[in-house]
């Protein structure tokens, strides 16, 4: 394997008081797509959310291009998650939204603007682009999540189930676009035409019991 774009090493992470990642050593080349499965519980958004660098590993260590996340934090600008609770500013817009993260990322405000645009009229959300968050479905919310993290045009794209809200339409149209972004692809999902279009399928076995 070329040089990973993404690695975590005897990786273990804990979430409220308990053990839910033990041990996991993985590899993610560039470009590679690699589905997460597992039980409900088994520690899916937690490792995706260690591997994003925003939850500290309880052991192991994320390296991202093989430079450990914990020395580099800026190295975290590299990935972007989309959430499964999608994580979004609720009282801005939807465009507001990707423009935010955007400028935070160092485009300009005439290029965050463009690119939000585009972004969404991908997710088909052009019409919804001036609406607040709070005022769209759950589906529309979470295709905003995802213009989101394509528009950031990342290493690692990092995504937690980022087809379960939406209807067969919209379903093809998320995963087609993630599949098609050059990033590094980890997703999560329950969902075996997703992880059936991965290159890679990495099975988390049910939470650890271990205090
Ligand atoms: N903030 C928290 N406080 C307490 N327990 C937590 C917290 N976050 C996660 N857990 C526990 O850690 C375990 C793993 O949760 P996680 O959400 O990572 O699983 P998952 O595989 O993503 O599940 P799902 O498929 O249902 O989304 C679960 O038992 C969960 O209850």
């Amino acid at each position: 394997m070329p040089q990973p774009v993404l690695s975590c090493q005897s990786l273990s992470c804990r979430a409220g008081g308990r053990e839910v990642v033990r041990d996991l050593s993985l590899d993610v080349a560039p470009g590679e797509r690699v589905a997460l499965v597992g039980p409900s519980g088994s520690g899916k958004t937690t490792l995706l959310t260690t591997l994003g660098g925003l939850l500290a590993p309880a052991s192991g260590r994320v390296l991202v291009g093989g430079v450990p996340l914990g020395e580099r934090p800026d190295l975290r600008r590299e990935t972007a998650l989309v959430f499964q609770s999608y994580g979004l500013l609720s009282l801005l817009t939807a465009a507001e939204n990707v423009e935010v993260a955007l400028r935070a990322a160092g485009r300009t405000a005439g290029e965050a603007r463009t690119e939000a645009a585009e972004a969404l009229a991908r997710m088909r959300l052009t019409a919804y682009a001036e609406h607040l968050v709070e005022e769209l479905s759950g589906g529309q919310q979470q295709r905003v999540a995802v213009a989101r993290a394509l528009a950031l045009r990342p290493r690692v794209l990092l995504a937690d189930e980022p087809t379960a809200e939406q209807d067969k339409v919209n379903r093809a149209l998320v995963l087609e676009a993630l599949l098609a972004s050059p990033a590094a692809l980890v997703v999560a999902t329950h969902d075996p035409e997703v992880a059936g279009r991965c290159d890679r399928v990495v099975e988390l076995r049910a939470a650890v019991s271990r205090r």
